[in-house]
């Protein structure tokens, strides 16, 4: 089932993805976990939003549901105004590799393959000739990633970061609609996520484009424009701007809280 309208933030800005009353619990019976537990959050068009909250709190969960990677037990997932529990799986995987881009901690390159190729390997895999657009796109791309000069190599000849900016390449290559981010600098010394999460946001705020971020890292969440935090499953708070120190604070209250709140507290 399709929505007539497009969710919009407060500001009028239309939700590139978003959940509804999200609820996912794995198990069953005795064994049963519930990782989220009605969380109702959009994802802005042209906007970068961090996903934060403790260990455990249901940051990848929410990330994989909204991206149509798992389905929800309850609630509801959009792309867009497309919502994908309506999609069969044929559908489902033409919109992840149509609409949805993604950065993985371990970057997932094809050893086999060069730098160019593994850049527009989805489109590649999806038939999809490059038009004169699609081309300078993909030409201004390399750039911003900076790997005009290694786009024969092939990824074991590449450092870690370098292999991260190949990553990411890859997910903008096709312009989808939302890039998913699950702990991108992960795997990176600092200066190499530094250089990643620079690349993030530039891709939003000089191309346009939109990311959502797993992210453990306060510093890597001060690159997004807003931070949404989970706690036990639910969504607790959203900070506009956020700054590492800020982040932190916000954090760091969690850890109070549960050290000193009862189970079953609310939050
Ligand atoms: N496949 C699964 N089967 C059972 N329980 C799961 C599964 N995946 C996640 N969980 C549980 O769901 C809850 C949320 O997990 P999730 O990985 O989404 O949290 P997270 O905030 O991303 O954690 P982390 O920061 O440690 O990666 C946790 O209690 C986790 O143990």
């Amino acid at each position: 089932m399709n929505t007539a309208t497009t969710s919009r933030d407060r500001r009028g800005v239309p939700d590139a993805a978003r959940v509804e009353a999200a609820v996912k619990i794995y198990g069953s019976s005795d064994t049963a976990v519930t990782a989220l537990d009605g969380v109702s959050v959009g994802f802005p068009a042209g906007r970068f939003t961090a996903i934060m909250g403790p260990s455990g709190s249901g940051k990848s969960t929410l990330m994989h549901c909204a991206a149509g990677l798992d389905t929800l037990t309850s609630g509801a997932a959009y792309i867009g105004d497309t919502e994908l529990g309506s999609l069969d799986d044929r559908r489902l995987t033409l919109l992840r590799r149509d609409r949805v881009g993604f950065v993985f901690q371990a970057f997932n390159l094809v050893p086999t393959l060069t730098v160019a190729e593994n850049i527009t390997l989805p489109m590649d895999l999806a038939g999809r000739r490059f038009d004169q657009d699609g081309l300078e796109w993909t030409d201004a791309l390399i750039d911003v990633v900076g790997l005009r000069d290694r786009l024969h190599h092939r990824p074991a000849e590449l450092s870690g970061g370098q292999q991260q900016r190949v990553a990411v390449a890859r997910a903008f290559a096709g312009r989808p609609d939302v890039v998913f981010a699950d702990e991108p600098t992960g795997n990176l010394d600092s200066r190499s996520g530094q250089e990643v999460l620079g690349l993030l946001g530039r891709a939003v705020r000089e191309m346009g484009r939109t990311v959502v971020m797993v992210t453990h890292d306060p510093v890597a969440a001060a690159h997004a424009d807003e931070v949404v935090f989970l706690a036990d499953g639910r969504l607790v708070d959203r900070m506009a701007a956020p700054t590492a120190d800020k982040v932190l604070d916000r954090l760091k209250a969690f850890d109070t809280r549960s050290a000193t709140m009862p189970e079953g507290a609310p939050s």
